[in-house]
């Protein structure tokens, strides 16, 4: 049985207008593997969104081959692509009047007779795909009164009541506040492990997607699509030159861009090494301030920082200073350094 869920060969994406088409992105060619979650990355307007409607069937191709579970995208009828696969959008409902049961149900439309009746064992799948994504309190709550983060599981819940084997989503993450972006990921991780759901989403949140996703799909105007794990990608170095700005460091050992600090001071700092003297070393480069001297031209601040367990000292030439928190240290420097200039 072959372990590739969606293929695009020579692909070209974009918009057919009177005038002649509009070509977003040209022969693009890649796997993805069933069972996997695989985040689709790129910067704004480069084809996220043209490309997954494509796949879904929402837009036609200008160009090339689309195959969803080994057939031809274009062999399907439109109640077979809907069992095969589930689409949420970031596009709010406009719907009145409806519960989040309601909405839920609809995932079982390519099921159900011409009048959409639900049977018995449609409403137990709907009642189970509730449960799955953890909103069964909110099973009787008109939409309109949804959080953007329970929106979004709903709609996942509608995908999972579809039962297909591959969902795409575009942006699932977006509006999400910091904890409900962990737990989305997370839960779509989980449904590709338990459920063996082909995932396929796209999202702006690059740290996140390297620690969840198994398979990244980078989209570039120029270089087109560079695929691999996240792993891979960063050994190669193509993570790094993907997004390549001056602001940005790419950390090799946790595989992560962090904000790239530029130092001009260097402070002398003793203590072990542990949580405490790593809060104070961040906090430290925050303020464009080394604790390891390793570049030449740094100007050196006139004190040393003492770390004792959750105890800072200060030491200048002239007095000793106790410091409760990072703050007071910040702020103790401060003040040094003002006087050495
Ligand atoms: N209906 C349309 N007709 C013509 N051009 C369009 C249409 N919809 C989008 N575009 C253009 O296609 C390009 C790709 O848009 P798309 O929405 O796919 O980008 P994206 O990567 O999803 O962006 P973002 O990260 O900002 O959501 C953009 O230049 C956009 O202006």
């Amino acid at each position: 049985m072959s372990k590739t869920s969606i293929k695009i060969e020579n692909l070209s994406t974009g918009y057919h207008h009177k005038k002649g088409n509009y070509v977003v992105a040209k022969k693009l060619s890649a796997d993805i593997n069933k069972g996997e979650l695989t985040c689709l990355l790129g910067s704004n307007g480069v084809g996220k969104s043209t490309l997954l409607k494509t796949l879904c069937g929402f837009l036609p191709k200008l160009e090339g081959d689309v195959y969803i579970e080994e057939k031809n995208g274009l062999e399907y009828t439109p109640t077979e692509l809907a069992k095969t696969l589930s689409v949420v959008l970031t596009e709010k409902i406009n719907l009145r009047n409806m519960t989040v049961t309601d909405i839920v149900s609809m995932g079982r439309s390519p099921y159900t007779d011409f009048w959409g009746r639900l049977r018995k064992e449609d409403k137990a799948i709907v009642n189970q795909a509730i449960k799955h994504v953890g909103i069964q309190h909110l099973a009787n709550r008109p939409i309109q009164s949804l959080s953007d983060g329970e929106r979004q599981k709903m709609m996942i819940a509608k995908a999972l009541a579809q039962e297909t084997a591959i969902i795409i989503l575009d942006e699932p993450t977006a509006f999400l506040d910091y904890p409900s972006k962990i737990e989305m990921m997370r839960l779509l991780h989980d449904l590709s492990r338990e459920s063996s759901k082909t995932i396929f989403m796209s999202t702006h949140d690059l740290d996140l997607a390297l620690q969840t996703s198994d398979c990244i799909w980078l989209l570039n105007k120029e270089t087109g699509l560079h695929v691999g794990t996240p792993e891979d990608l960063a050994i190669e170095g193509t993570l790094t030159n993907f997004f390549e700005s001056p602001s940005l460091d790419f950390n090799i050992e946790t595989g992560l861009f962090g904000v790239k600090s530029f130092c001009n001071y260097y402070i002398e700092t003793e203590g072990e090494d542990g949580q405490y003297k790593q809060m104070l070393k961040k906090a430290l480069l925050r303020n464009h301030i080394q604790i390891e001297r390793a570049e030449e031209n740094l100007k050196t601040i006139p004190c040393k920082i003492s770390v004792c367990d959750n105890t800072y000292t200060v030491k200048t030439k002239t007095q000793t200073i106790k410091c409760e928190s990072i703050r007071q240290v910040l702020d103790t420097v401060y003040s040094v350094q003002q006087e050495a200039i």
